[in-house]
């Protein structure tokens, strides 16, 4: 039954069907840090985190744009580290990052902001995905921008390039191409278009086209699960021209395994893509001969 799954897998994202090394141990599969989850979306954050572990990163922290943690620890998923976000962007032993789930557009989000555009203006070989709020206020504010370095990615949503194109919704959607190859001329960074058929536009001319999914995707927080599995495949070790198309196919992919399971496209939420994502990434490796 996996079998279409593991053929296209191994065709076009080989390093996703990996086993995982005998010796390895957690320092092998990296550490990630996710920033963002102001007051109120703290969710956002946890959600971007677990999706992290559970695709298989060695280490996760979060970084709570909060002035304090809203919360000791996570019950329901002990393994992950709490900070605020100024004290993680300090941490020097981090893999990659997730900027901007939840994170909001207040003062206390541009100074996280203003934060991490000190931090990657100079250490710049870090691996980070912008995403969400973070894109919003590098629209409102182009000094932001400074961060972004072209191994970065960006994810956008339709109305989230919008913004950072200065146009609507509607002309991004009437010809999402043009829009992602803007998107990447413009940033200089690998960008991922959101939305039905993501694309992903990698250099001037290298577009990936996503047809895995369905509109089981269309659920709030579905987009920091994508997240997390994006900075997750970068904390173990794969390129980022790689891991972004290869983050938005398993995404996807793991709605069609919940269709399959007839858990949605109707009803399904955005946390249990989780568990079928890494049962896929699992079931990918299995025929695998190293
Ligand atoms: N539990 C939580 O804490 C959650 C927090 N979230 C955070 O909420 C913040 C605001 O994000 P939102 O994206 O909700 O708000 P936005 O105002 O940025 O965008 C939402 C709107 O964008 C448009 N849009 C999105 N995808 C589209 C598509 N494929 N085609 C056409 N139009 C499309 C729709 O009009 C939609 O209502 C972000 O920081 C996000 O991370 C959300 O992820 C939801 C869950
Ligand atoms: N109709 C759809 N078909 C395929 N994928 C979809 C559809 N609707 C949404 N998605 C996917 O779901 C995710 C939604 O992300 P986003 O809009 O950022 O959500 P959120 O902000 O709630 O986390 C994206 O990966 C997008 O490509």
């Amino acid at each position: 039954m996996w079998e279409t799954y593991q053929h296209f897998a191994r065709q076009h994202f080989p390093e996703l069907c990996q086993q995982r090394p005998v010796d390895s141990h957690k320092g092998t599969f990296g550490t990630v840090a996710i920033i963002g989850g102001n007051i109120g979306m703290s969710g956002a954050v946890i959600m971007a985190a677990r999706a992290a572990l559970k695709l298989g990163a060695g280490k996760v922290k979060i970084g709570f744009a909060q002035d304090s943690l809203p919360l000791p620890v996570l019950e329901n998923q002990p393994e992950i580290m709490l900070y605020t976000a100024d004290a993680l962007l300090q941490h020097q032993d981090i893999s990659a990052w997730s900027i901007g789930c939840g994170l909001d557009t207040d003062t206390r989000a541009l100074h996280t902001m203003h934060l991490a555009r000190e931090r990657f203006q100079t250490d710049t070989h870090a691996q980070v995905v912008w995403d969400a709020d973070a894109l919003n206020l590098f629209s409102l504010h182009e000094d932001l921008q400074a961060a972004i370095q072209s191994q970065h990615i960006i994810t956008p949503h339709p109305t989230e390039a919008a913004r950072l194109l200065h146009t609507t919704t509607a002309s991004i959607q009437a010809d999402r191409k043009t829009a992602v190859a803007q998107l990447q001329q413009r940033f200089g960074c690998i960008s991922v278009l959101k939305g039905h058929h993501s694309l992903v536009q990698v250099a001037a001319q290298n577009a990936y086209v996503n047809l895995s999914g369905n509109a089981g995707l269309a659920t709030a927080g579905s987009g920091d699960i994508l997240s997390g599995f994006m900075t997750s495949l970068l904390a173990q070790g794969m390129d980022a021209d790689i891991a972004a198309p290869a983050a938005v196919w398993l995404h996807a992919a793991a709605a069609e395994v919940l269709a399959l399971q007839k858990i949605g496209p109707i009803g399904m939420v955005a946390t249990e893509l989780i568990d079928a994502a890494r049962f896929l990434r699992n079931q990918l490796s299995v025929a695998i001969e190293i």
